[in-house]
């Protein structure tokens, strides 16, 4: 079987070498300046956070959407009121260091810089490319690693969401400190998806964090179930990007949040 997450890794292994050589780390470093944890600060003053994803192609579906710019698109979730955004650098979304940039300078919103970390070097030129948080995927790191990652992601002064997609990734990320888990609803090596895993993950986890639900989430319904089950938010690319009207449904997600006040 065609496993996704290797591939990706693979060449993630590559790139990376590449950027090295291209800005050397000393040179990353000093050109740097360290964030101010904006992730955080917004997830704490809200009881729900839709995290919404500029992604315009996936490895398994292919195009995603062909009407939009990502710089498009993240101006319509920041005026419909998402929390953050998470833009894809990976060449397999179509993602690339450039892109992340045009989005940061459209927005004012948290940008979480989505990839595949597999090297410290790609925390700091998140940071460098202006990011306020990384996925650290708890399936492609030694737990030691993820612990490491982490710390290093603070000394830069981002905040780290990080992925988890079983028991075993949970007891790794629970191991860290991390204020953030994203639970994926990704079978990483077929791709498909279920927001059952997130139910079927949440008893394992620690509410005290902040609980994210990722990938799969297409209605409104999926996104009052995950909310009713005790997710603090949820991280959506598809059930945006190929939405009828990107925007009403942006404002569809974030509502389940407002929901929660209402009966609060
Ligand atoms: O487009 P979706 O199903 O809403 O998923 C968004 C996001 O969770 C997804 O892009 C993602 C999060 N972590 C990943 C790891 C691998 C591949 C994809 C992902």
């Amino acid at each position: 079987m065609r496993d996704i997450l290797a591939e990706i890794v693979e060449k993630k292994k590559d790139i990376v070498r590449e950027a090295k050589e291209r800005l050397p780390l000393a040179e990353v470093k000093a050109r740097l300046r360290p964030g101010t944890f904006r992730m955080a600060e917004r997830f704490r003053a809200e009881p729900w956070s839709l995290i919404a994803e500029c992604k315009l192609q996936s490895p398994a579906k292919g195009r995603l959407n062909r009407t939009h710019t990502v710089d498009q698109l993240a101006r319509i979730y920041e005026a419909n009121g998402a929390s953050m955004l998470s833009v894809h650098t990976d060449p397999h979304f179509l993602g690339c260091n450039e892109d992340f940039v045009r989005v940061r300078k459209e927005v004012a919103l948290p940008l979480l810089r989505k990839d595949f970390v597999i090297d410290e070097y790609q925390l700091y030129e998140a940071r460098l490319l202006g990011a306020d948080a990384v996925l650290l995927i708890a399936r492609i790191l030694t737990p030691a690693q993820l612990k490491e990652y982490l710390y290093t992601t603070w000394s830069l002064g981002m905040d780290a969401l990080i992925e988890v997609h079983d028991e075993r990734d949970m007891a790794a990320a629970l191991a860290t400190p991390a204020e953030f888990i994203g639970i994926n609803n990704r079978n990483l090596v077929t791709f498909t998806t279920s927001i059952e895993n997130t139910l079927a993950l949440l008893p394992f986890a620690d509410r005290s964090r902040t609980l994210i639900s990722e990938s799969g989430v297409f209605t409104h319904e999926d996104a009052e179930k995950l909310r009713d089950a005790g997710c603090d938010g949820i991280l959506v690319g598809e059930g945006l990007v190929r939405a009828e009207d990107i925007a009403a449904q942006t404002r569809a997600f974030v509502g389940v949040g407002k929901e929660q006040e209402a009966t609060a």
